[in-house]
């Protein structure tokens, strides 16, 4: 059975790095381009690469992605900063070139996925709900892109169970005190040498408080996880939005 070609942007960053080392070690693939900012795009078409797995930063990451769709070059993607007006700018580059498939995965690390989810269901059970992202004081955007996601899922389930505002009496704050706001749920980052990427979900109610946290402790908790979107995204034409859909979560 033939190799599928994958190559890696950002490929000397802290989680592309890894990502080269994941793909030259896995049997199924090939790694056909590493590139790094200032390297040529047209190399990934020379080379023949079927997926590129995106691990670059907010400001890159479109005008890579625009790219590969363009060229049929289907796209995993780890990079943060996705928003409304980003995804629906992607669909229409889709649209164009329907055969072609990106994942976007907020987190590629099993236990983050499984956080979302049961952060998802356990919310509508709960009056209140924060979320506490910690990471590595190296991260550019503040909050995480899987923090941001937690935020607005749980805020869809609080919306489907007919819950209303949170409980909060703060009458005066600093800026920042009480965290950014997603879809009302209030989100805070820590950022603090030592960390790499962890997250909890704490969630209250009459007497009881309910607390998910999951840690990543390095960067190979990511790697199924991208090895598992480059098998799949092939055979998934168009945009899919979570790794969730990719896995059986049952
Ligand atoms: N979804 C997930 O599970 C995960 C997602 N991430 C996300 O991945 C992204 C990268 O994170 P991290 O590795 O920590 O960041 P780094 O800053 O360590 O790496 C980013 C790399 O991309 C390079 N780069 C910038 N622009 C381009 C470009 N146009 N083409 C090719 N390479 C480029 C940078 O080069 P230079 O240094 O020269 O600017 C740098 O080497 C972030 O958005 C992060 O949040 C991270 C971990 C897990
Ligand atoms: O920058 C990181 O490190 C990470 N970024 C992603 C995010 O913003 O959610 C995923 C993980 O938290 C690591």
């Amino acid at each position: 059975m033939s190799k599928l070609r994958v190559a890696v942007l950002g490929a000397k960053g802290r989680i592309g790095s890894e990502a080269v080392r994941a793909v030259e070690a896995a049997d199924d693939m090939e790694l056909v381009g590493a590139l790094g900012r200032g390297d040529k795009l047209e190399s990934l078409v020379d080379s023949g690469a079927q997926v590129v797995v995106e691990l670059t930063t907010p400001a890159s990451v479109m005008g890579n992605l625009d790219f590969c769709v363009r060229h049929g070059i289907h796209a995993v993607v780890g990079t943060t900063g996705w928003t409304d007006e980003r995804l629906a700018q992607l669909n229409t580059s889709l649209a164009a070139s329907p055969e072609t498939g990106v994942l976007i995965a907020p987190n590629f690390s099993i236990g983050a996925v499984l956080t979302m989810t049961f952060a998802q269901q356990a919310a509508r059970y709960f009056e209140s709900v924060e979320v506490v992202e910690l990471h590595h004081p190296g991260k550019a955007d503040a909050p995480s892109g899987t923090a941001t996601r937690t935020a607005q899922l749980i805020a869809a389930a609080r919306a489907e169970a007919g819950l209303g505002t949170q409980p909060d009496a703060t009458l005066t704050a600093l800026d920042g005190a009480r965290g950014a706001d997603v879809d009302g749920v209030p989100v805070h980052a820590v950022r603090l040498r030592g960390l790499l990427a962890h997250q909890e979900v704490l969630l209250g109610g009459e007497g009881e408080t309910l607390t998910i946290r999951h840690d990543s402790l390095h960067h190979s908790s990511f790697m199924p996880g991208i090895l598992l979107g480059v098998r799949r995204v092939t055979s998934a034409p168009g945009l899919t939005f979570g790794l969730e859909h990719f896995l059986d979560l049952g």
